[in-house]
């Protein structure tokens, strides 16, 4: 398996952790070489980025700006070397989440949005998206059984369904991207329809 860059989608609660670190165990038990990261975050810089998006009251613009500062350190440190050496990179979030949470949810114009990827990214976009999707009032009992909330975690229901309907809204734009999984089913369910979505890929 050459280097090959997967990304993991979908609202608060959605059920994403529970399936990345089940897929890297998998793929390493396999014998590849799997690089597990998040964003915002995955370098100190952006970690550090990472605390004041979750926990400092800012405005949309300010959070588009830290967020995506926080990517291009970890594209520059981490992603791209990875990648470089043939690495599998499993990333808990990327720019969809931007799309998504500052667009989406804030309703920041997404076209600023856009700019800030080219210049960032210059051209890097996952090879997969894996977009982990139930309605917000299931992500919502989930999240409430399991922690206590973040900025973003603290916000009511309609914003996660703007933040979803941002998700739509960007699996649209390139939707051979994307794998979607009904995340409102069990476990047992989500795990089945990601693995047969990879094995559809070859992988
Ligand atoms: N398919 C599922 N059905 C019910 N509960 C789930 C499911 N998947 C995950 N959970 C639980 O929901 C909560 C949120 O899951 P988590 O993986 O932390 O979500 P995310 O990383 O997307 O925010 C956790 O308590 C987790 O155990
Ligand atoms: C990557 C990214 C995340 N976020 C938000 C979404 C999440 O609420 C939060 C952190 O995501 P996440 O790591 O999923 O949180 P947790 O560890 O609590 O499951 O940051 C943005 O608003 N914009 C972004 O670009």
């Amino acid at each position: 398996m050459g280097g090959r860059f997967i990304s993991f989608e979908g609202i608060d609660g959605a059920g994403k952790s529970t399936h990345i670190d089940a897929l890297a165990a998998r793929w390493r038990a396999a014998g590849h070489e799997v690089v597990l990261t998040r964003e915002p975050g995955g370098t100190d810089l952006a970690e550090r980025l990472r605390e004041q998006v979750l926990h400092t009251g800012m405005d949309a613009l300010t959070e588009a700006l830290l967020v995506f500062a926080a990517r291009r350190d970890h594209l520059r440190q981490v992603i791209r070397p990875a990648l470089d050496a043939g690495h599998v990179v499993l990333c808990d979030r990327f720019t969809d989440a931007t799309f998504a949470y500052q667009g989406g949810g804030r309703g920041f114009d997404p076209h600023v949005l856009a700019t800030l990827e080219g210049w960032v990214q210059e051209g890097l976009q996952p090879a997969l998206t894996v977009w982990f999707d139930l309605p917000a009032a299931v992500a919502a009992e989930r999240r409430a059984a399991a922690r206590s909330p973040d900025r973003f975690e603290s916000q009511d229901t309609h914003f996660f369904e703007r933040v979803r309907a941002g998700y739509e809204a960007r699996r649209e734009q390139d939707p051979g991207r994307f794998l979607q999984l009904d995340a409102s089913l069990t476990r047992e369910a989500v795990w089945a329809q990601l693995v047969a979505g990879l094995e559809a890929r070859g992988w």
